[in-house]
């Protein structure tokens, strides 16, 4: 599947005032392709991610899923895992699932299958309570594969761990990209993990949020963080960089 987002605008209009969040925005993302979303604060990074969800609808333009007459399968995964309390990680890995009616041993053996993906094996029983931050994150990565989606959305899954946890995070899930090659659209502030991650990285800039630069990171998708690989890495970084740089420091002026 290919999913194509044509034009798209969106203006959030409240009682004190009007933002123009997004503008113009055009980009495909290729089937099995990997998308990163950078740009500073406010550029319209989540609202973008919401919009191809369909969590949010555009204020203009579309968004077409090619490829397909069934409407697409979509799974989302915020930073903020909700995983219900009262059930289990299997019970919660499973939820989509049986949401759509799956068979008893379609549940039983891709609710086994994913979360032995994301090392949570042995942990099936356990609830989300006795579970550190990485592990429900990676609950939660599970939930999501186990519907097998056509496009998987991911906001900052990892923003909300200690800089040890995120690393870990990271390289896992490339591992687990690189067995399942789903189509992604990964939303960071973190330019290593965009050079990191990405096929192509999707730079915003803000006020109205419009696409600076798309770069295609033309590096093997393993050991690109290997010293042999540090120059090219650094290099990626830092033009990545030299186009967020004036809008960041204006953010944060800002607040
Ligand atoms: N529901 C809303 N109502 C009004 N304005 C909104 C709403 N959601 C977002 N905005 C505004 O739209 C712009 C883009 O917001 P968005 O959260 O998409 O940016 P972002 O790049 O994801 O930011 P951050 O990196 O800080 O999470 C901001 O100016 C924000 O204040």
């Amino acid at each position: 599947m290919r999913i194509v987002v044509e034009n798209v605008a969106k203006t959030f209009i409240d009682s004190k005032r009007e933002v123009t969040a997004l503008q113009n925005i055009n980009f495909s993302i290729e089937n099995q392709e990997f998308i990163v979303l950078v740009g500073p604060s406010g550029c319209g990074k989540s609202t973008l991610l919401n919009i191809v969800g369909g969590l949010l609808s555009p204020s203009d333009g579309s968004i077409y899923f090619e490829g397909t007459n069934d409407k697409p399968n979509l799974a989302i995964v915020f930073q903020e895992i909700a995983l219900f309390p009262w059930r289990t990680v299997f019970e919660n890995v499973v939820y989509g699932l049986e949401e759509k009616g799956a068979s008893k041993q379609e549940i039983q053996e891709k609710g086994q299958h994913y979360i032995n993906m994301v090392g949570l094996n042995g942990f099936e029983k356990a609830y989300p309570k006795q579970l550190s931050g990485g592990m429900k994150q990676r609950a939660g990565i599970a939930r999501a594969l186990c519907i097998e989606p056509d496009l998987l959305l991911m906001d900052e899954p990892f923003s909300a761990l200690d800089a040890q946890t995120r690393t870990l995070m990271q390289e896992e899930l490339l591992t687990i990209w690189n067995r399942t090659k789903l189509s992604t659209l990964y939303v960071t502030h973190n330019i290593q993990e965009a050079v990191y991650l990405a096929d192509r990285v999707i730079v915003l800039s803000r006020h109205p949020g419009t696409i600076k630069q798309i770069i295609q990171i033309d590096m093997p998708k393993t050991g690109r963080d290997s010293v042999q690989n540090r120059e090219q890495f650094e290099k990626y970084s830092n033009q990545i960089w030299d186009l967020i740089r004036h809008d960041a420091q204006e953010a944060l002026l800002e607040g």
